[in-house]
């Protein structure tokens, strides 16, 4: 989704960490930061980075992670992004820590699983003053999915409503995970940074791996920029991967020859190595995002593992809507944009239509209307194409009389009825939790949205 991930160009200026010793698993933590939007987790993160020094001051904007334009504008999180924090703890010893920051909202869920695999802890954000919601479910569901060990973070004590004590205690009752060493901070004043970045280190366990045995490394993400063609965003499990190895993607067997590894501060900087436990970059002259396929597991050509780690899921389009110019003579910009987008973006599928009325244009799959819109907006304002869109749809399954079934992605596409037996529309089984004044309500909104309860 990200047109060349804008971190900055490769840091020249700073000293390559040349021949430095690779970092010792247990001065690794690997940990991301799950939250409801909204709850404080970019402002948590940019607190994090700066305490440390990882950036400067006079460098740090709020929301540093979130780089593309709609990201800071709607002030949500799209894409994975990863920063590696140097922290001296108390204890006199100097670890590393590689926050991945993960999207909050629940179309980018497939973002927000992946990334999990790749780090060992999570830190839970709650907003002290909202308490518990949606997504901080669904995102802490993936976290314990993931093994994760995690540290409850409440957030905005700093406000007049915070209710800690009332927060802990729905933490435990909903979730069911101990609160009672909840972390109190303030991400806007600072308050409770240095507690969190010593729980970090204390609380979440160390990465383990495998120096001396075949090179896997876990590929969690990929992006294409525009100088440096695809980077791909790793975390070694095992082995070490060096600078000129000959690597193969071991899901498509391909074979490349890694030209850059480096780690991000957040900008690039690059690295002679990475170890077990480390996660950093990996660019190979590789000119697709789509043959690098997240979940893969990166091995060396040579002496290289024979048992793949275990993949992710593919994400699969479930939103489909058609996306036309309102110039047709736009048709070719819109053409070259959608290729560009879906280039970069694996969970964005397209195919050409033409509709009577609209002309030509291209039918395309969404995680969710987020991510939609996220894609329309970014059409509009980095193509400049005017688009009709038409409305959302889902794909229904039409059994027809001869027993055969048919996906059917496009209304246009709806074959004659009289060979239908039946059509299957997509459900979804969701578990409503709602305190008891709202129980009435809520149900009868319920069955007006034509849902079937089970008490
Ligand atoms: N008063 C107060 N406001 C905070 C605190 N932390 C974050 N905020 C504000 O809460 C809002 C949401 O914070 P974000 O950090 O953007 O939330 P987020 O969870 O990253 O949201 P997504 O990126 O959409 O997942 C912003 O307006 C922040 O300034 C805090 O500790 N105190």
């Amino acid at each position: 989704m990200r047109a060349a991930r804008p971190r900055g160009p490769i840091d020249r200026n700073t000293e390559p960490l040349h021949m430095r010793a690779m970092t010792e698993l247990s001065h690794i933590r690997n940990f991301s930061i799950v939250a409801h939007i909204d709850h404080g987790k970019s402002t948590l993160a940019d607190r994090l980075i700066q305490s440390t020094g990882t950036v400067q001051d006079r460098e740090m904007k709020a929301q540093l992670l979130d780089s593309m334009d709609i990201e800071r504008e709607r002030g949500i999180t799209i894409k994975a992004q990863t920063v590696r924090i140097d922290y001296k703890a108390l204890n006199g010893e100097t670890y590393v820590l590689n926050l991945i920051d993960t999207p909050g909202h629940v179309d980018f869920a497939y973002e927000v699983s992946r990334s999990m695999r790749a780090v060992e802890g999570s830190l839970l954000v709650v907003d002290s003053t909202q308490g518990v919601e949606a997504q901080t479910l669904a995102n802490v569901y993936h976290a314990l999915d993931a093994d994760h060990e995690i540290v409850p973070v409440l957030n905005k004590i700093d406000l007049p409503a915070s209710e800690p004590d009332r927060i802990k205690e729905q933490i435990e009752d909903v979730i069911g995970i101990d609160a009672s060493e909840a972390m109190l901070v303030s991400a806007k004043t600072g308050e409770g940074i240095r507690e969190t970045l010593e729980a970090i280190v204390h609380r979440l366990p160390a990465p383990k791996g495998d120096r001396d045995a075949p090179l896997k490394a876990m590929l969690i993400d990929s992006w294409y920029d525009l100088y440096l063609g695809v980077v791909v965003l790793v975390r070694i499990m095992d082995g070490v991967l060096k600078k000129n190895d000959r690597i193969t993607f071991m899901q498509n067997g391909t074979i490349h020859q890694v030209d850059r590894i480096g780690v991000f501060k957040p900008g690039m900087l690059p690295v002679e190595e990475l170890g077990p436990g480390e996660i950093g970059f990996l660019t190979a002259s590789i000119k697709q995002v789509r043959d690098t396929k997240v979940g893969d597991t990166i091995t060396h050509e040579k002496k290289g593992a024979t048992t793949p780690l275990p993949g992710f899921a593919p994400s699969v389009p479930v939103v489909f809507c058609g996306l036309f110019p309102v110039d047709s003579a736009e048709f070719e910009d819109l053409r070259n944009a959608i290729e560009k987008l879906a280039l970069n973006d694996a969970s964005f599928s397209y195919e050409m239509e033409t509709s009577a009325a609209l002309g030509f244009g291209f039918r395309c799959g969404f995680l969710g209307l987020l991510h939609l819109e996220v894609i329309r907006d970014r059409i509009d304002r980095e193509y400049d194409i005017d688009l009709i869109t038409t409305a959302p749809s889902v794909v229904y399954h039409v059994h027809m009389r001869d027993g055969t079934m048919q996906e059917l992605h496009n209304p246009a596409d709806m074959p004659d009825l009289t060979h239908v037996d039946h059509i299957e529309e997509p459900r979804i089984k969701a578990t409503i939790m709602v305190p008891d004044d709202y129980l009435a309500t809520c149900s009868s909104c319920v069955r007006t949205g034509a849902a079937f309860s089970r008490s």
